[in-house]
């Protein structure tokens, strides 16, 4: 789907804004003529965004906006001034409550979304929650924009959303920890470093196409590595005995903490 309606992107130059945009229109879903992005520096992001229109003014790019896509940090929310009403707000914010934008930007149909650092290859899974206001129409624009990113998913319920700020934002630079405690252990059993981070990111980024297959079953891999009762099962069933479900589940727990924390007035 094209998306034929101007987008402003409030915070565009940042990391995730500005990868939003490059995503939206290196997929051809929209013209970068549409779009406009805004920054407190000016300077435009880390990706190019053909067309795009870069300003330092929020009202400027709010008139000249249908949707405002919010995409400043936590922190820097309560000191932003947009009049948004009357359009559509898509923020992806973690931790900022739908009745705080509204209250904010004057905006009724909401939608809250937590993509990850995935969208800047157009990798990211998009989870995202409508406000009862929010338009099919709307609903459409929505998840073209989240699958030029990767893959949009909408969920029920805005508590959904709090939550996968751990699991699909945080989420995404798990498999970079497990890479990096791989090549620690690596290194200091001898391996020279180039190999050592060669190999394991190689593993973590190759062997995750086993189950990139959407009907695939993560726990039925698992499984089947620990019936062979070979190498495989042995690492495995120790990193179980030791705990790694509860840990993740931990950091889980602990990003959606910070969410809620950062979503609290100081
Ligand atoms: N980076 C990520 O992987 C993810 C980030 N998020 C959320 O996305 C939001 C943005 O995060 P990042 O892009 O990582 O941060 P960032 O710091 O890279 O970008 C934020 C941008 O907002 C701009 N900004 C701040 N106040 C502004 C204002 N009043 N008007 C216009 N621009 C303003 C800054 O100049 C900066 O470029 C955050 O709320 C974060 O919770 C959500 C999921 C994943
Ligand atoms: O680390 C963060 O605060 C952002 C929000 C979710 C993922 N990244």
């Amino acid at each position: 789907m094209t998306i034929e309606a101007r987008i402003g992107i409030v915070g565009g130059n940042g990391w995730l804004g500005n990868a939003i945009a490059s995503a939206a229109v290196s997929s051809g879903t929209i013209d970068g003529k549409n779009l406009i992005l805004s920054g407190r520096s000016g300077k435009r992001g880390a990706l190019d965004v053909p067309g795009a229109v870069h300003t330092r003014d929020n009202a400027e790019l709010a008139e000249k906006s249908d949707i405002i896509v919010l995409s400043v940090r936590p922190d820097d929310f309560a000191g932003l001034n947009i009049d948004a009403s009357g359009k559509l707000v898509i923020s992806v914010m973690a931790g900022i409550a739908a009745d705080d934008i509204a209250a904010r930007t004057g905006a009724r149909r909401i939608v809250r979304s937590i993509p990850n650092a995935a969208a800047a290859i157009r990798r990211s899974f998009t989870p995202w929650f409508a406000t009862p206001d929010v338009l099919d129409s709307d609903k459409r624009i929505v998840q073209a924009l989240f699958d030029a990113c990767g893959e949009g998913a909408e969920v029920p319920q805005e508590a959904h959303i709090d939550y996968c700020v751990g699991l699909t934002g945080s989420g995404a630079a798990f498999p970079a920890l497990l890479a990096e405690a791989m090549i620690a252990h690596a290194l200091s059993q001898g391996l020279p470093p180039d190999f050592a981070a060669r190999a394991a990111k190689g593993v973590v980024a190759g062997a995750s196409q086993l189950f990139e297959d959407r009907d695939s079953d993560t726990s039925a891999i698992v499984q089947e590595m620990i019936d062979y009762r070979g190498t495989t099962a042995a690492a495995l069933q120790t990193m179980l005995d030791n705990g790694i479900k509860h840990t993740v589940a931990l950091g889980l727990e602990a990003a959606a903490a910070k969410a809620a924390a950062l979503g609290k007035p100081a």
